[in-house]
């Protein structure tokens, strides 16, 4: 690895995390290791961090905020676009971990590092505007008022964010947080995904090499399980922003009046209607589902087709499947080994339960290697099945044929998870139709769901998420409104 990372890397082999810009061990002297997807063998360690030391990372955290609350926009922004070039500069030797850390495809790890730059850059641009622009209120729009209030509504920092992101973006979904936490005039204390937390050290060393103010961003390292619950219920925390599973229910029964945006697990339908072109159907159900092997939370991860038209549809399906390649990231396959032993084990649950209520194995029978599964698609799968309903974050794609669109719609809406959705069909009324009775916080229509691009509003409903992302969302996120009221002695009518 570059000497750009140098201090990152302790004598020892271990990764440190970072406090008030210095690598440092933990006084824990206790390592954790980061196993390889591919291997189940260690491959780095990074330090398990005191409870001491996250008072530290919140403390000094909340001194950094209070200089960066009165460091001027643009000031901020010209920050996040040094700290982007640097990410691009440094893009082959973050993906080269997340490959390692995370089983992510080669070409898609270096892409994810890219975008995450991408993210950060236009965070500056839409930040200058979005925090350069207050509000002015009049007090005789009210009945009765006369025009002696005026008001000023600005948009002030929340404080110390905590940021959360899961293993499966580990860049992307933690850039998305800090960017818009940054261009707020907020702080960060940043506790990555264990399987994840090497890149983002090298991430954070991006910000470091920028020229960051001690305190900005801390980076603590950990077992969430550990000392998941000591970061979100510490007293400095002024908001919480997590991507991750139904940890994130937790988190939020416990937060009590601190704003929480939360992004949380999705099982996102593909509705199929009769008059849908089913070669591009098939072909974007292929992608949707079985990208970085199914491990997105816009994966699809159910298809609901119209019965007439299953017969030609599923074919289809399975003809793409079974020319996905198989095998390692290092070498760019597309279906790669899954995130963990206990996911692989999970997720061959789910299909075993399929099969033995009497759903059928497409792609042949079930073929596992450590925690590689060959794509795995499961037509007449049937409400009593656990995979109708359950979010596999694996290769494997439930299809329930449905009498009508009804029948699906009410699939969808009777799902805890809410997250997005999709529908094909030629014809635009009756696409509309269906987004608008879905319930789920996005619908894409002849598309698989997708988050990005990364400006665009992204929120799960009911058990997938509480609040909304995207880059504008975010930065309204991460503020607060304040108002100052002029009071003047009589009604004043400017040019009036
Ligand atoms: N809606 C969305 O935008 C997205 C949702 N997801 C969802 O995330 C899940 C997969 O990601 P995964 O990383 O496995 O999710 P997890 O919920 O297991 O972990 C997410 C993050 O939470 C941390 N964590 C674990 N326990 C706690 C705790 N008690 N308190 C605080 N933090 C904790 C983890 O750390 P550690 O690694 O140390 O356990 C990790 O950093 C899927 O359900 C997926 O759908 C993923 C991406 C986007
Ligand atoms: O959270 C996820 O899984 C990703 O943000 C999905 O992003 P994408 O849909 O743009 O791949």
């Amino acid at each position: 690895m570059s000497s750009f990372y140098a201090e990152v890397l302790g004598q020892n082999g271990s990764y440190k995390f970072f406090l008030d810009n210095e690598w440092r061990e933990s006084a824990s002297g206790k390592q954790l290791a980061i196993l390889n997807p591919s291997t189940n063998a260690p491959v780095y360690s990074v330090q398990a961090c005191t409870k001491a030391e996250v008072d530290e990372a919140f403390q000094s955290a909340k001194r950094a905020q209070k200089t960066w609350a009165r460091t001027p926009l643009w000031r901020r922004a010209e920050f996040l676009h040094k700290v982007a070039a640097l990410m691009r500069e440094n893009a082959q030797p973050i993906a080269d971990v997340l490959v390692k850390e995370v089983a992510k495809p080669a070409v898609d790890a270096y892409t994810e590092v890219v975008r995450s730059a991408d993210l950060i850059s236009y965070t500056a641009e839409e930040g200058l505007r979005y925090f350069g622009e207050g509000k002015l209120l009049a007090s005789d729009s009210f009945p009765g008022q006369d025009r002696t209030k005026l008001c000023m509504a600005s948009k002030v920092p929340l404080g110390v964010v905590l940021a959360i992101p899961p293993f499966n973006y580990a860049i992307n979904l933690a850039v998305s947080k800090i960017g818009p936490a940054l261009m707020a005039g907020n702080s960060v204390v940043l506790k990555p995904p264990t399987q994840g937390s090497v890149a983002n050290l090298l991430m954070v060393q991006c910000f470091a090499a920028a020229g960051m103010p001690p305190g900005l961003i801390n980076c603590v390292t950990g077992r969430g399980s550990e000392i998941g619950d000591y970061l979100t219920t510490h007293p400095l925390v002024n908001a919480i922003s997590f991507t991750g599973g139904d940890t994130g229910i937790d988190i939020a029964r416990k937060a009590g009046m601190v704003p929480i945006q939360m992004e949380l697990g999705g099982k996102d339908a593909a509705i199929v209607c009769a008059d849908a072109d089913l070669a591009a159907t098939a072909s974007h159900i292929v992608k949707g589902a079985f990208s970085y092997s199914g491990q997105r939370c816009t994966a699809v991860k159910l298809v609901l087709v119209e019965e007439c038209i299953a017969d030609e549809l599923v074919p289809r399906v399975v003809e793409g499947v079974k020319r996905m390649s198989v095998g390692m990231p290092e070498d760019n396959k597309q279906i790669t080994p899954v995130i963990s032993e206990s996911s692989a084990n999970f997720i061959e649950g789910l299909v075993r339960d399929a099969e033995a209520k009497g759903a059928t194995l497409c792609t042949g029978p079930f073929r596992r290697e450590g925690n590689l599964i060959w794509p795995v698609v499961v037509d007449n799968v049937t409400p009593d099945m656990r995979l109708a309903w359950e979010e596999p974050f694996g290769p494997v794609l439930p299809i329930v044929r449905v009498k009508d669109t009804q029948e699906a719609v009410e699939h969808v809406n009777a799902n805890r998870l809410a997250l997005q959705g999709c529908v094909f069909t030629k014809d635009i009324d009756r696409a509309i139709a269906i987004a608008d009775a879905m319930e789920t916080g996005s619908v894409q229509i002849n598309s698989a769901p997708a988050r990005g691009p990364d400006h665009f509003p992204f929120q799960g409903f009911r058990d997938s998420g509480i609040g909304s992302q995207g880059v504008t969302n975010s930065l309204a996120f991460m503020c607060k409104t304040k108002t100052t009221v002029i009071n003047m002695p009589k009604p004043s009518f400017t040019m009036g």
